[in-house]
């Protein structure tokens, strides 16, 4: 399994370095247009493989794309990211040029690679990354769903003073600070409802700390943040690299499935060796059915922004 990460900044090396660690990938190339950062990056992460037991060969690349040829699976994570008061939106105008030029380039040495889209706004990035290669929908994902997710737990295990391995949950729609959906009610700890220990009240503040985990972290770090943005794709790729077959929720384009078509927004798929093996519908309640109608419709809006 040989895996490219473009953009060898913080999400990037981070990535790449969670990949190594979990030592199921023969090679990851981590690509930057900045002079020599990718090969740096690359050498510190390699010194590391003997203290953290890996053998995935860690390779860096200035912009020669020769180097990522025949990557089965390609993590897109070049781009600026935002500052303390933006929203990643404000992010487009700079970020759609360059994925665009990037999963062109990409394709073109790699063309049966599944993609993940991870720079932001991502689901838009998404979208463009399907309008723009014409690729198969399976495979093409944007990763989002995975992290908030992750972030939910966290909040989750917070409220209920419990350790994180205990809870379980996940968060669908749009990536951004307000289109974000966590669904609290179908929220568990160890099989049992959370509703069962957590007040509405808290349960909201569950919530709203979910959607502005990015804004948070943003504002604490004068920049967004990696590590778990870095696990969590190192997760999906590793969901398709051992053919898993697990769900997260992911950024896929749909067509009718939650009444909605011609968007890629965040919805529970399996991820297994061929990508996105399956859209998985379920019953939302009336409420979670207007917070995804409305989070379609903030990311429709920034699709609007795209020049396609
Ligand atoms: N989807 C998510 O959940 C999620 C999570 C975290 C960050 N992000 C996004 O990921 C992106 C990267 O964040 P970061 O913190 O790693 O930023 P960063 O600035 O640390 O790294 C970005 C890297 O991309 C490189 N780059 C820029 N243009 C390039 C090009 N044309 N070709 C190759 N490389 C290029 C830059 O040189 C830089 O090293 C941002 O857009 C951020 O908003 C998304
Ligand atoms: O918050 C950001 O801008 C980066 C990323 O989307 C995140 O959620 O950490």
């Amino acid at each position: 399994m040989k895996v490219t990460v473009v953009g060898a900044g913080a999400v990037g090396a981070s990535c790449a370095e969670y990949i190594a660690i979990k030592d199921f990938a023969s090679e990851v190339v981590l690509l930057d247009i900045k002079e020599g950062y990718a090969e740096g990056k690359a050498m510190d992460l390699m010194q590391t493989a003997s203290l953290n037991s890996f053998d995935t060969k860690i390779v860096g690349s200035t912009n020669d794309y020769s180097k990522t040829a025949g990557s089965d699976v390609v993590v897109i994570t070049s781009g600026i990211p935002r500052k303390p008061g933006m929203t990643r939106e404000e992010l487009i105008g700079i970020n759609a040029g360059i994925v665009k030029e990037v999963s062109s380039n990409l394709i073109a040495q790699s063309p049966d690679a599944i993609i993940i889209v991870v720079s932001n706004p991502m689901d838009t990035m998404t979208y463009l990354v399907h309008k723009t290669t014409g690729l198969p929908k399976n495979r093409i994902i944007g990763m989002g769903g995975a992290l908030d997710s992750a972030r939910f737990k966290y909040r989750l295990a917070e409220a209920l003073g419990a350790p994180i391995s205990d809870v379980d949950g996940m968060v669908i729609g749009g990536h951004s600070d307000t289109g974000m959906v966590p669904l609290t009610r179908l929220a568990t700890r160890n099989s049992i409802p959370v509703t069962e220990f957590l007040s509405e009240e808290r349960l909201t503040q569950v919530k709203e700390d979910t959607k502005v985990g990015g804004a948070t972290l943003t504002k604490l770090l004068g920049t967004s943040a990696w590590y778990a943005p870095g696990a969590a794709v190192s997760a999906l790729v590793q969901a398709i690299a051992c053919d898993q077959k697990k769900i997260f929720p992911c950024s896929t384009m749909l067509e009718g499935e939650y009444g909605l078509s011609d968007i890629c927004i965040g919805v529970p798929v399996v991820l297994g060796a061929s990508g996105i093996e399956k859209i998985v519908e379920i019953e939302l309640s009336e409420e979670e059915k207007e917070y995804i109608k409305n989070s379609a419709e903030g990311v429709s809006k920034t699709n609007g922004l795209l020049a396609l």
